[in-house]
């Protein structure tokens, strides 16, 4: 990038080109071109020839501006460009957005907004110049619109040099004028906006060229594409629909889940993320250091289930994104072992980029050609990791994510892939790369192992005190919340704080727990009944194990139980009511299913129609300590009851044609899902079925070989309908691994083994 600087004559001259790494801060002249013959260009710089064009005394206002803020170059596009040199002009086209976005100052030079001799100061005296202001010609050209966006700072003048205002004091005006959101103005993130709402911004503006109302977009979109010389506008807006379609697809790809969807659900699950209970890590003189130098940027939280780990992540993500400084990006994961989408290794790389790619769609060079070349499967295939894992660090290499923060929530519940994870934080932790990691597990001593030397860690025990402080913070507020709707008097709602204060032992969720079980114990009994909340997470949860035994309804609830605690995503409620095998006229009554999991003591919660652990160490107690009640016939039995169970629902719903639309050759897009989904109870069968068999260890090859011949192309139809044929092959492949290793059924591995 090529400047122009003062020099000691009081004249000013072109510098040098600067490398991308070297550049020094700049001021920058946005304004719009006269006639070609009045601007100053490089070449009348270069000559020393421009001094007696019109154009000279904007050049001349940009330095005197920048001089102002103590800046030593300047940026004007009308010389700063030889455009005489195609590709120097071509790769200034393609760069301007940010040249613009990197300026310290933007100064806004409006020709037609003229102060009349008494309106010295502008400032205070809109009325002299509102109407010019409004009808500038500024605001109707297509190039301004990036130097509008792009800089932080953007300040009016006019001509006389008058200033007339910044970009966030004028925001009313502009706004008016140009319909932008004034989020927009404010400096949010453009991909917050959608790609045709940013198109509206430009269709009221013109272009010398009607192609550059193309190319003037380019930085607006994140898109970087070659410039062809003499090329139709038409042609190169088609050219750029691609990019952005290319790029969408790419993205709806690589995305699994959004972190961001996650979090929020993630808080709501857990009745909301209390800004009390966390504050304290703020303050934590580790989490100061960890943020405020480089030395070690990987900050490693440890601690034993249900100190508030997640949810001091969350807090933390909520800190961070207020102060992130400008370009710096903030990417999180929420890792869950309960759900077999997010809870591996090559998942949280995936959610990463996405985020990543997300708020700095540029980023999207690095994934784009191999994408291009192996499709999804570049996500997905057996070296996914590898891919993913090489993408993921050549994104971190990249400049633009200097002083970015990355954290992933839940090591521990990274079931698959951990080690090789890990590797990937510590390597990535270190130089040249310029990322800050924050990672949150349970104290396991693997994860130890690979993390003590490489990160500063800390402990939630170790920090006892704070975390006591704030687990009272979060009893008292739960009880005031509990005494307000339940009406208890001073007497019960301090026996209540006494009994929760006196044996939390630091323990949010046993705190939580203990708290849902109140809701449904009458004020009545109260002071009786809280006694029956032994201290200790275990001892709590056998407590509600000893509740469902008593209760009439054990075998269904143990059945429930043992289901949720197989599957591999979280269930609907119409899921579940097919697979657990409930009375036939109790399968669509939603209502009763509802109060049945209330019967699962609180192991158990529905939000959105899908159903929970209510805490992933619910789940590893009935995997540790509740085995023999709710897997009598081991939990390979719960596979094989689950396939079976599967195959039964599939083969009563699968139909050709299954949406009854008659007429072929419909697409996804224009499909309109009815209210009445008929595949609405079979979807989590369809794509897990041969999961549950090859778990369930159980050669019952001829069941499945039966269910092929009869529904193989039903079966592809609705993972069709579902958009989940690739992950069908790949239960396809995994079924036929499973019978050449059981040495099943010749005539299944026949049928499956198609050409
Ligand atoms: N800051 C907070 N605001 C509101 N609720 C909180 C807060 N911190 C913890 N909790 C409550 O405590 C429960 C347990 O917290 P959390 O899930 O964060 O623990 P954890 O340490 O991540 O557990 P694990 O390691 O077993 O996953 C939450 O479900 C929530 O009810």
């Amino acid at each position: 990038m090529r400047f122009l600087r003062y020099n000691n004559d009081g004249e000013f001259s072109l510098t040098k080109d600067f490398v991308s790494s070297e550049i020094p801060e700049y001021a920058i002249l946005s304004h719009t071109w006269g006639k070609d013959d009045e601007e100053v260009t490089y070449k009348d710089l270069r000559d020393s020839t421009g001094n007696n064009k019109a154009g000279y005394k904007k050049i001349r206002f940009c330095g005197e501006l920048a001089r102002r803020d103590r800046l030593k170059y300047f940026w004007v596009d009308t010389c700063c460009i030889n455009k005489a040199n195609y590709a120097e002009l071509q790769d200034a086209l393609n760069s301007m957005f940010r040249w613009y976005r990197n300026a310290t100052r933007c100064y806004v030079y409006l020709s037609d907004v003229c102060i009349p001799p008494l309106g010295i100061n502008a400032e205070s005296n809109p009325q002299a110049w509102d109407s010019e202001f409004w009808q500038s010609r500024w605001f109707t050209r297509g190039w301004t619109l990036q130097e509008l966006l792009a800089p932080r700072s953007v300040e009016f003048f006019s001509p006389e040099g008058l200033r007339l205002g910044d970009k966030s004091e004028l925001k009313q005006h502009i706004q008016g004028i140009t319909s932008i959101p004034t989020a927009a103005l404010e400096g949010a993130p453009l991909s917050q906006f959608s790609v045709d709402e940013r198109f509206s911004w430009m269709e009221r503006r013109q272009t010398t060229l009607e192609v550059d109302r193309v190319y003037s977009m380019l930085g607006i979109l994140d898109i970087k594409m070659p410039l062809l010389k003499d090329t139709e506008a038409a042609t190169a807006f088609g050219r750029l629909r691609e990019a952005i379609d290319k790029r969408e697809k790419c993205l709806e790809d690589l995305r699994l889940t959004d972190p961001c969807y996650d979090k929020k659900r993630i808080e709501d699950t857990k009745g909301g993320l209390l800004e009390g209970s966390y504050r304290w890590i703020i303050e934590n003189s580790k989490f100061k250091q960890w943020r405020n130098h480089q030395i070690n940027p990987l900050l490693w939280i440890k601690g034993d289930p249900g100190k508030g780990k997640t949810m001091l992540v969350c807090g933390i993500i909520n800190e961070l994104s207020k102060t992130i400084f400008d370009e710096a990006l903030l990417a999180y994961f929420f890792c869950q072992a309960t759900d077999s989408r997010i809870n591996s290794a090559t998942a949280i790389l995936r959610g990463l980029i996405y985020v990543l790619v997300n708020q700095k769609p540029s980023l999207i060079s690095y994934i784009q050609k191999k994408y291009d070349h192996s499709g999804k499967g570049l996500f997905e295939d057996t070296n996914a990791w590898f891919a993913l894992s090489e993408i993921f660090t050549d994104i971190l290499r990249d400049p633009v994510l200097d002083g970015t923060y990355l954290i992933i929530d839940g090591l521990d519940e990274c079931v698959t892939g951990l080690p090789q994870l890990l590797d990937l934080i510590v390597q990535t932790s270190s130089v040249p790369f310029r990322v800050k990691w924050v990672v949150s597990s349970r104290n396991w001593p693997d994860i130890g192992e690979r993390l003590m030397n490489a990160s500063q860690n800390l402990s939630l025990e170790l920090n006892a005190e704070s975390v006591s402080a704030a687990v009272n913070i979060f009893i008292r507020h739960k009880v005031l919340d509990l005494a307000r709707r339940k009406k208890y008097n001073n007497r019960i709602r301090d026996a209540v704080l006494n009994h929760l204060s006196l044996n939390a032992d630091g323990t949010f969720l046993w705190v939580a727990l203990v708290c849902q079980d109140l809701e449904k114990i009458s004020k009545l009994v109260i002071l009786t009944r809280i006694h029956d909340f032994p201290p200790g997470l275990d001892a709590l949860y056998e407590r509600m194990m000893k509740q469902i035994r008593d209760s009439s309804n054990n075998d269904l609830c143990y059945r429930i139980l043992a289901l949720i605690a197989m599957v591999y995503r979280p269930l609907t409620l119409t899921e579940l009511a097919s697979l657990v095998n409930i009375h036939e006229d109790m399968s669509d009554d939603i209502e009763s299913l509802q109060e049945i999991i209330g019967f699962c003591g609180s192991f158990l919660t529905v939000r959105q129609d899908a159903i929970y652990f209510v805490h992933q160490s619910a789940k590893d107690y009935l995997l540790s300590k509740a085995v023999n009640e709710i897997f009598p016939s081991r939990k390979e039995g719960t596979h094989s009851d689950i396939f079976l169970r599967s195959l039964e629902i599939m083969s009563r719903t699968l139909r050709r044609d299954i949406y009854s639309l008659s007429a072929p050759g419909f697409t996804i897009e224009q499909f309109k899902q009815p209210n009445l989904d008929p595949l609405a109870a079979a979807r989590y069968s369809c794509l897990y079925w041969i999961d549950h068999l090859v778990d369930s260890n159980i050669c019952d090859g001829e069941e499945a070989h039966r269910f092929l011949q009869a529904h193989l192309l039903h079966w592809l139809e609705a993972l069709g309908w579902m958009g989940k044929v690739s992950e069908g092959i790949q239960s396809i492949l995994s079924l036929e691994a499973y019978i050449l290793v059981s040495f099943l059924s010749g005539i299944l591995y026949s049928l499956i083994n198609l050409p």
